[in-house]
């Protein structure tokens, strides 16, 4: 998806949600001026190498332990945020980690010392975790939710879960899976660091995954890959 299509889709976010948009215009300066002192930044290019034509797309919901455990997976393996916790307890190291940096900080930098490229999002309320963790990091794609910069991407898709499929697809993946997607009532309990257990909803999140199911709603009919929630 480019910027003309999703511009549409981010003004109607922007007002569900309430968010500023000079802000998440903003962030997305912050991160390009990190990445650009860090030197820790990938192209699209590059993460492109990755995407199989087979793509697992993991989301943070209650069902991710039974995926995890009955699962045999091929292709890329892509992580949305707080799912990379999960991957990691099943000894599973994703190829991909798209976050907004409000996972297990910790699990997503051990995954990328593993191997892991990281796309990490920027929007105008997460730029005291860009300055904290991008420094951290490499191998980031950078991403953002205004108009694309030269090396902070946008392909369209909010949450991390969504937004990890959209990625997918404009890098040329054919057969999306996804595991742990379960939206509903329910928040896994990889959502959050401080969360122990799996936790009913809260008003912004439901907001949030009405989103993401449209998003993905409209990616199945009109985007180049077959989605497969398993
Ligand atoms: N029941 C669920 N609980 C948590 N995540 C879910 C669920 N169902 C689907 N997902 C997907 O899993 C993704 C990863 O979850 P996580 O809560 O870590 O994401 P997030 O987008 O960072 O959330 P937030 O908007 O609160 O930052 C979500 O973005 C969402 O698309
Ligand atoms: N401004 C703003 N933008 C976002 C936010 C958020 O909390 N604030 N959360 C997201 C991930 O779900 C994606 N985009
Ligand atoms: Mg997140």
């Amino acid at each position: 998806m480019n910027w003309q299509q999703w511009e549409p889709f981010y003004l109607q976010i922007v007002s569900k949600m309430g968010y500023d948009i000079e802000e998440d215009r903003k962030a997305a300066l912050l991160l390009r001026k990190l990445l650009l002192e860090n030197e820790n930044y990938i192209l699209a290019e590059t993460i492109k190498e990755r995407i199989k034509e087979k793509v697992y797309v993991f989301g943070a919901g209650p069902s991710l332990e039974k995926g995890l455990s009955e699962g045999k997976f091929s292709g890329t393996l892509i992580a949305s945020d707080g799912s990379t916790s999960a991957l990691l307890e099943y000894g599973i190291v994703p190829d991909v980690i798209v976050t907004d940096l409000d996972g297990r900080f910790d699990d997503i930098k051990r995954a990328n010392d593993l191997g892991a490229y990281v796309v990490v999002h920027s929007h105008g309320d997460n730029m005291d975790k860009l300055k904290a963790y991008v420094p951290k990091l490499k191998n980031i794609l950078g991403t953002c939710q205004t108009e694309p910069l030269d090396i902070v991407y946008n392909f369209g898709g909010f949450t991390d879960g969504d937004r990890a499929v959209f990625l997918a697809e404009e890098l040329g993946a054919k057969e999306i899976f996804l595991v742990g997607f379960d939206f509903g009532e329910i928040v896994g309990k990889w959502s959050k660091p401080y969360l122990k257990e799996h936790s009913p909803i809260w008003e912004s999140k439901r907001k949030k995954f009405k989103i993401a199911q449209t998003l993905l709603e409209w990616l199945e009919k009109n985007g180049r890959a077959k989605i497969t929630k398993l």
